[in-house]
């Protein structure tokens, strides 16, 4: 089985928590796309949600294969996110944002009563940090906000490259208008404290750690896929 039937794996496993007539929040990214694909077949057959999505990619696929979007202002509430990732530990702490749309994602998922997160088991960790950590940051003062990054994680005792995404014309943006830092820190024994003291720059927008939001990983492998609950 190779990784995109893994993705597809998960999403079918994911579709399965879905109920008539939900709020959902819908992820971005590969793993999320095949639940987007198959959710508008069920909704193709009668199937009732309304969706609202984490981006303006996953927006377009959900326009394009007629699965009913609002907006999170006309839908502040959801009954349940999912979403992917690029990294998934044990108590299912997730490092999110490798295609840059981590703070709607994060929005999201905090408006939801629910976050199932879907991958293959690549994404699987002992602990988070191999993975650059995205850190979405405003534009203005983007050096001074580098800095900030680097002297935070010495503190901690993280040190590492700090890489200012590009895409193929220049600087990413996100879909907020901002740019992405990814953060290559290694093995991050302390994401609690890091998410603290990252939140506390003013030049962060958000970072890629999402602690204690996820209730429930679906993760795929060659056997199928298996749910994990948090271990703490
Ligand atoms: O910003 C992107 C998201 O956090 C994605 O959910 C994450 O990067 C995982 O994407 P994929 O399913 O393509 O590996």
């Amino acid at each position: 089985m190779d990784a995109r039937e893994m993705k597809i794996k998960a999403a079918a496993a994911a579709l399965a928590h879905v109920e008539h007539g939900m709020r959902l929040g819908i992820g971005t990214g590969s793993t999320a796309e095949e639940f987007v694909r198959l959710l508008a077949e069920k909704v193709a057959d009668g199937f009732k949600v309304e969706g609202v999505p984490t981006s303006e990619r996953t927006a377009r696929l959900c326009v394009e294969l007629g699965v009913p979007l609002k907006s999170l202002d006309e839908l502040p509430e959801l009954d349940l996110t999912i979403d992917g990732a690029d990294e998934v530990d044990a108590a299912l702490a997730l490092i999110k944002g490798g295609g840059g749309a981590l703070l709607r994602e994060k929005i999201v998922a905090a408006a939801s009563g629910r976050m199932i997160v879907i991958a293959d088991e690549s994404k699987l960790v002992d602990t988070l940090g191999a993975f650059a950590l995205p850190i979405e940051v405003n534009m203005f003062g983007l050096v001074s906000t580098r800095i900030a990054i680097e002297k935070t994680a010495a503190r901690l005792g993280l040190s590492g490259e700090l890489t200012l995404r590009q895409s193929g014309d220049g600087n990413f943006t996100t879909d907020g208008g901002h740019y992405i830092i990814d953060a290559s820190f290694g093995r991050i024994p302390d994401a609690e404290a890091l998410s603290t003291q990252l939140n506390a720059i003013p030049g962060v927008v958000e970072h890629g750690l999402f602690l204690n939001m996820a209730a429930l990983a679906i993760i795929a492998g060659p056997a199928g896929a298996r749910e994990l609950r948090a271990t703490r």
